[in-house]
C-alpha cells in the first residue's frame, strides 16, 4: 500500500511517518510524532536519496516500488547514515542489487560498521563539490562535517535549487499529509517543533551549522528538502533567518524563561510572584517550567529563544535540585550562550543551590550573571518583598536595555496589511475579496492592517 507526495513532475516524497514513536533518539519526547523522509528522482537515471528508519520500512518500499516499476534504481545517494534513516538502507540493497551506492569515505566507513557491508564494487566515493549528472538533474555534494554526524552531507539539485539537507533544516513531528512548509500554519502548528528539534539535535554545532549556511548563502536554494518534517519552497528567509539565529546562539527574542525546582511549592510560588511582578514592569514574554514536570528538551528549546533566565531552585541534600542540574548541564552540552541569567536559591538550614548554579553558568560562554539575585529561607518572607521588587526591576531594565540596544527591524512605512503566519505584505488600502497570501496560502482573517 503506497503513500505518496509528487514534488515535481520527476520528483516524490517517499518516506513515512511514525506517530508511535514515545521517545526520538530514545530521549525526545515526540507526541506528534515524527516523519522519515526519503526522496525519489525519475530522470533518465533514477535516484533515490536517502531511506528511511525501519519503523517506516514496509510503506517506503511499497511507495518505492510502485514508482519505479520496472525500472531499476540507479543510485541510492546517503546524506547520513544514522539508523533512523538507513535502518532500511541494507535491505535496499537486497532488492536491489543493481543500485550504485553514493556516499562520502565517512558514510562507507559507517556502512561496513552498521551492516558488514564492503561495497567496493558498488560505491560511489564522493567529496566535496563533485557532481553527479543522471539526465536532465545534476547533483553537486557538499559535506557538512558534524551537522551533526561526521559523514552528514547535502545533495544540491542544481537545476531547480533543490538542497537535499539531511537533518538539517529539519523538524519533530509527523507529517498530516501536508508536506510544503507553506501547506500549515507555520507559527501555530511547527515553529516550535523546529525549534526543539534543533536546539536538541543540532544545537551544539553551531559554528558547523554557520559553515552549511555560508555553502547555502552561495548557491540559488529554491527548495530545501530535510530528512524530517516539512519542505520548504517559499519564504526560505524564514527558516535560514532563524537558523542564522540559532546557530550564532542570539535570542529570537527579549524574553523571560524562568525554570524551577521545589518540591514543596515555596520556591514555585516565589517564580510566579517574580512573573508577576515582571508583567507589571511591561514584560509579558515570560515562561515558567517545572523542571520536574517538563521534558528538558522543551525548555532547552525555549532557552535557545529567549534572552533572560531565572533559574530558581531548592538546595537538595547539599547540592542544586536534581533535574535543574541536568538542564543547566543540557544547556551547557548545547553550547548556549549569549544570555542573562538570574539566580532565586532557596534552602532551609545551608542554602548552597545559588553558589552551584552561578558556578555551572559561569562555565558557559557569553552569560552575564545579574548582579541582582534572591535567596529564599523555606519560602518567601514579608520582609523580602522588597528585594523581589528589585530583582523584577533588575531583570526588566536588563530586557527592556536590550530590546532599545536591538536596531529596530524595519521602519514600516508600507501601507497594506501583513500576513500574521508568514508575514508577507499586501501593500494597498483594502484586501481584495477571497484574497489569500500568495506565501502560505492563508485566508484574509490572517492579515492585519499596518500600523
Ligand atoms: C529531600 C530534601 C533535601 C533538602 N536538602 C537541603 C539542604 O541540603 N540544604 C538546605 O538548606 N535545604 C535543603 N532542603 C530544603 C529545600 O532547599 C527548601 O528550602 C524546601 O524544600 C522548601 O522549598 P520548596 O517548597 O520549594 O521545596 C531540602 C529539602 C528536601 C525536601
Amino acid at each position: 500500500m503506497y503513500c505518496l507526495r509528487q514534488i515535481l513532475p520527476d520528483l516524490w516524497w517517499v518516506g513515512g511517518n511514525d506517530r508511535r514513536i514515545a521517545l526520538f533518539e530514545n530521549v525526545f519526547p515526540v507526541p506528534r510524532g515524527i516523519s522519515y523522509n526519503s526522496y525519489l528522482l525519475l530522470d533518465e537515471k533514477t535516484v533515490l536519496l536517502d531511506t528511511v528508519d525501519k519503523a517506516a520500512g514496509e510503506v517506503f518500499f511499497d511507495n518505492l516500488e510502485h514508482l519505479l516499476g520496472q525500472r531499476p534504481l540507479d543510485y541510492v545517494v546517503v546524506n547520513h547514515m544514522e539508523p533512523d534513516h538507513c535502518a532500511t538502507l541494507a535491505d535496499l540493497l537486497r532488492r536491489h542489487p543493481e543500485t550504485t551506492v553514493v556516499g562520502n569515505t565517512k558514510t562507507f566507513q559507517l556502512i561496513q560498521q552498521f551492516f558488514g557491508l564492503d561495497l567496493k564494487d558498488r560505491s560511489l566515493v564522493v567529496a566535496e563539490g563533485d557532481q553527479l549528472s543522471v539526465g536532465s538533474h545534476t547533483f553537486r555534494f557538499l559535506m557538512m562535517p558534524m551537522v551533526h554526524w561526521p559523514e552528514a552531507m547535502a545533495s544540491f539539485e542544481e537545476s531547480k535549487g533543490i538542497l537535499f539537507s539531511a537533518d538539517a533544516f529539519g523538524s519533530f513531528g509527523a507529517l498530516s499529509g501536508s508536506l510544503f512548509a507553506d501547506e500549515v500554519n507555520l507559527e501555530k502548528d511547527w515553529m516550535d517543533e523546529c525549534r526543539r528539534y534543533y536546539a536538541n539535535i543540532v544545537g551544539k554545532y553551531g559554528a558547523q551549522v554557520q559553515a552549511v549556511l555560508k555553502k547555502a548563502a552561495a548557491l540559488d536554494v529554491q527548495m530545501i528538502c530535510p530528512l524530517h518534517g516539512l519542505i520548504w519552497r517559499s519564504n526560505l528567509s524564514l527558516l535560514l533567518d532563524k537558523y542564522q539565529k540559532w546557530s550564532t546562539y542570539t535570542p529570537e527574542d527579549q524574553a523571560v524563561l524562568i525554570p524551577y525546582a521545589s518540591v514543596y511549592g515555596h520556591t514555585e510560588t516565589a517564580a510566579e510572584a517574580l512573573a508577576c511582578r515582571l508583567a507589571d514592569a511591561g514584560v509579558t514574554d515570560v515562561s515558567l517550567y517545572d523542571v520536574s514536570a517538563i521534558h528538558p528538551s522543551y525548555i532547552v528549546s525555549e532557552a535557545f529563544r529567549c534572552s533572560h533566565i531565572v533559574l530558581a531552585s531548592t538546595t537538595y541534600n547539599g547540592g542544586i535540585f536534581c533535574n535543574i542540574e541536568t538542564l543547566l548541564t543540557d544547556l551547557k552540552a548545547h553550547a548556549l550562550q549569549n544570555r542573562t541569567v538570574a539566580i532565586v536559591e532557596n534552602g532551609s538550614w545551608g542554602p548552597m543551590s545559588g553558589r552551584l548554579m552561578r558556578e555551572m553558568v559561569g562555565s558557559m560562554k557569553n552569560m552575564t550573571l545579574l548582579e541582582q539575585s534572591l535567596t529564599l529561607r523555606s519560602a518567601l518572607a514579608e520582609s523580602q518583598y522588597e528585594q523581589l521588587d528589585a530583582l523584577a526591576k533588575a531583570i526588566a531594565a536588563s530586557v527592556n536595555s536590550a530590546a532599545a540596544g536591538k536596531a529596530p527591524v524595519e521602519e514600516e512605512k508600507t501601507k497594506g496589511f501583513r500576513c500574521s503566519v508568514c508575514g508577507y505584505v499586501y501593500e494597498g488600502d483594502s484586501l481584495p475579496e477571497g484574497y489569500t497570501c500568495p506565501v502560505c496560502h492563508v485566508d484574509a482573517d490572517h492579515f492585519a492592517p499596518i500600523p
